[in-house]
C-alpha cells in the first residue's frame, strides 16, 4: 500500500471516530433530557397537611332570612350516650323542670336593673360608645380586677379572616388524620371480610362518631364498595370522602346570622356548659366581625363566674368593641337586655351574648337561659314604638367542647331541649382525635356545626367545611 492510501484509511478512520463520539454525545444529551421531563412529570408535590382548605372565609347572613333548606331529619337511632353509672349529671331527672313560662319577666323594661356600662377609651372608630339612656345616671365602671384591664393597650391586629382554615388546616389534620389513616389502610386491602368491616366500624366508633352514623357509613360503604370498581389508593378515598362529606350534609347554611336588620342589630346567643370555650368563642367571633367592617357590643351576662366578665371586656378592648356587663351574681337577663337595648341606641351591627352555663342539671340555670332569650325579645320589640313585632335572637350557638366526645352530645340534647339552637361551634378540634363528634351533633340535633376552634390564639377560629374537614380526616 502507497502513503497515500494509508493517508486515506486513517482520515477515514479518524471521521468514523469524531461521527461516533458526537453520536454517543448527542445520545448521552437525549437521555438526560428525557429524565428530566420524566421527573418532572412524576413529581406530584404531596400535600400531607391534611388540605383542611376552602377558598372563602366566614359566611354570615341576616336573621330572619330563611336561606337555609329544610332541616334534616333526624332519626334517634342510637341508644349510645345514654346516660351511664357516673354521668348522672348529664341530663336532669332529679328536679321536675320549670316551664319556660313560669319564669318571672321583668314587667318593663323600666324596671330591669340597670348593670353597669363599662365605656371603653377612644378606639379605632370601629364601635360608638354606648351611652346610658338620657336622664340615667352613668355608672362608675368598677372592673372587679382592675389589673386584667388595661384600658391603654392598642388595639390589635386581626388575622384575615379569609384562608383562616389554610393557616390552621395543618393542626386539625394533625389530630384527625390518624383515623382517616386507618380507615383507607383497612378498605385499600382488597375483598373485606367480615373481620375487616368490624374493624371499619371499630374505627368509626373510637373516632367518635356513634353508632347510628357508624351504622350508615359503613352501610353505604359496603353498598358502593359492591357497585363500584374501587381498585386503587384513589378510588377508596374518593368513595370514603364522599360517603363521609354526605353524612355532614354540606347542603346545610352553615352562615353566621350576624348581618344588622334595617332598624336594630342581630343578637347572638353564646351558650354552652362551663369550659367550653363559650367566652373565648364570643371574643372570636367578635374579632371575625371588626375585621368585617361590623360594629359589635359584646354582653357579658355570664355573671356566675367573677372573671368571665373580665375576659370578655378583654376581648372587646383589644378589637375595640364594647362591654356590657354588670356585678357578680348579677341577674343575666338583665345584661342581656342591657346589651340589646344598648346596641340599639348606639346603631351597632351586632350583639353578642356570652351566657353562663353551670351543669345542666340545674334545671333553674337552664330555664335561666330560655328567660334570657325572652328579655332580649321584649328589648328588641320594644324599641321604638312603630317598630315591626317579631323580632328575635339571630343565632344562638351552642358551644361543645370536643375533647369530651360522648359528654358533649348529652350537652347538646339538653340544651336543645331549652333553647332552640341555630349553630354550633365545635371547640379544642386542635387538641383531639374524635372530631367523630362533628357527624353525630348534626345527626341529633339537625343543626349544622358553623365554626370550629383551632386553638388558644386569639385567631384559631374557623368556618366548618365538611369537605375540607374529611380532606383533613383522610389525612
Ligand atoms: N386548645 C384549645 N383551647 C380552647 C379553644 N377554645 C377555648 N379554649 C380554651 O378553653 C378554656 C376555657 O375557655 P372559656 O372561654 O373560658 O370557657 P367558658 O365556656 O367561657 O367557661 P366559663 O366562663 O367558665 O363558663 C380556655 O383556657 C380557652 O383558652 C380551642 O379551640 N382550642
Amino acid at each position: 500500500m502507497t502513503a497515500q492510501v494509508w493517508i486515506i484509511v486513517a482520515a477515514a478512520v479518524a471521521i468514523l471516530l469524531v461521527a461516533l463520539m458526537v453520536g454517543s454525545l448527542l445520545y448521552r444529551r437525549r437521555r438526560i433530557s428525557l429524565t428530566g421531563q420524566q421527573s418532572g412529570a412524576t413529581k406530584v408535590v404531596e400535600d400531607r397537611s391534611g388540605n383542611y382548605q376552602a377558598g372563602g372565609g366566614f359566611s354570615f347572613s341576616k336573621g330572619g332570612v330563611d336561606t337555609a333548606p329544610p332541616p334534616v331529619p333526624v332519626e334517634r337511632t342510637d341508644t349510645d350516650g345514654q346516660p351511664k353509672v357516673g354521668d348522672d349529671a348529664a341530663v336532669p331527672r332529679d328536679a321536675p323542670k320549670r316551664p319556660i313560662t313560669d319564669v318571672r319577666l321583668p314587667d318593663s323594661p323600666e324596671k330591669v336593673a340597670p348593670p353597669e356600662t363599662h365605656v371603653q377609651p377612644p378606639s379605632t372608630g370601629h364601635v360608638g360608645h354606648v351611652t346610658e339612656a338620657p336622664g340615667a345616671p352613668i355608672p362608675v365602671p368598677v372592673p372587679d380586677s382592675p389589673a386584667e384591664i388595661d384600658t391603654t393597650r392598642a388595639i390589635d391586629e386581626i388575622e384575615p379572616t379569609a384562608g383562616r382554615l389554610n393557616r390552621l388546616r395543618g393542626r386539625l389534620s394533625r389530630s384527625q388524620s390518624a383515623v382517616g389513616k386507618s380507615l383507607l389502610g383497612l378498605l385499600g386491602g382488597g375483598d373485606l371480610d367480615e373481620e375487616s368491616w368490624e374493624e371499619v366500624e371499630d374505627t368509626l366508633l373510637i373516632a367518635d362518631l356513634g353508632n347510628a352514623v357508624t351504622a350508615q357509613v359503613v352501610r353505604a360503604l359496603r353498598e358502593q364498595m359492591a357497585t363500584r370498581t374501587v381498585r386503587t389508593e384513589a378510588d377508596v378515598r374518593a368513595l370514603l370522602k364522599s360517603v363521609l362529606v354526605e353524612q355532614l350534609h354540606p347542603e346545610l347554611d352553615r352562615s353566621i346570622r350576624a348581618l344588622p336588620h334595617d332598624d336594630h342589630p342581630s343578637v347572638l346567643l353564646v351558650v354552652g356548659v362551663n369550659g367550653t370555650g363559650k367566652t373565648t368563642t364570643t371574643g372570636k367571633l367578635a374579632r371575625v366581625l371588626v375585621a368585617d367592617g361590623r360594629r359589635v357590643l359584646l354582653g357579658a351576662a355570664d355573671t356566675f363566674r367573677a372573671a368571665a366578665a373580665d375576659q370578655l371586656q378583654t376581648w372587646g378592648q383589644r378589637v375595640g368593641a364594647d362591654t356590657v356587663r354588670g356585678k357578680e351574681q348579677a341577674d343575666p337577663a338583665s345584661i342581656a337586655f342591657d346589651a340589646v337595648s344598648k346596641g340599639i341606641e348606639a346603631g351597632v351591627d351586632a350583639v353578642l351574648i356570652d351566657t353562663a352555663g353551670r351543669l345542666h342539671t340545674k334545671t333553674g340555670l337552664m330555664d335561666e337561659l330560655g328567660k334570657v332569650k325572652r328579655v332580649i325579645e321584649k328589648a328588641l320589640n320594644g324599641r321604638s314604638a312603630g317598630s315591626a313585632p317579631g323580632a328575635t335572637v339571630d343565632e344562638v350557638l351552642l358551644v361543645l367542647d370536643a375533647t369530651i366526645g360522648q359528654n358533649g352530645l348529652m350537652q347538646a340534647r339538653v340544651f336543645a331541649d331549652v333553647v332552640d339552637i341555630t349553630g354550633v361551634v365545635l371547640t379544642k378540634l386542635d387538641g383531639t382525635a374524635k372530631g367523630g363528634i362533628v357527624f353525630q351533633v348534626q345527626h341529633e340535633l339537625g343543626v349544622p356545626v358553623k365554626l370550629v376552634g383551632l386553638g388558644e390564639g386569639a385567631d384559631d377560629l374557623a368556618p366548618f367545611e365538611p369537605t375540607a374537614f374529611v380532606d383533613a380526616l383522610l389525612g
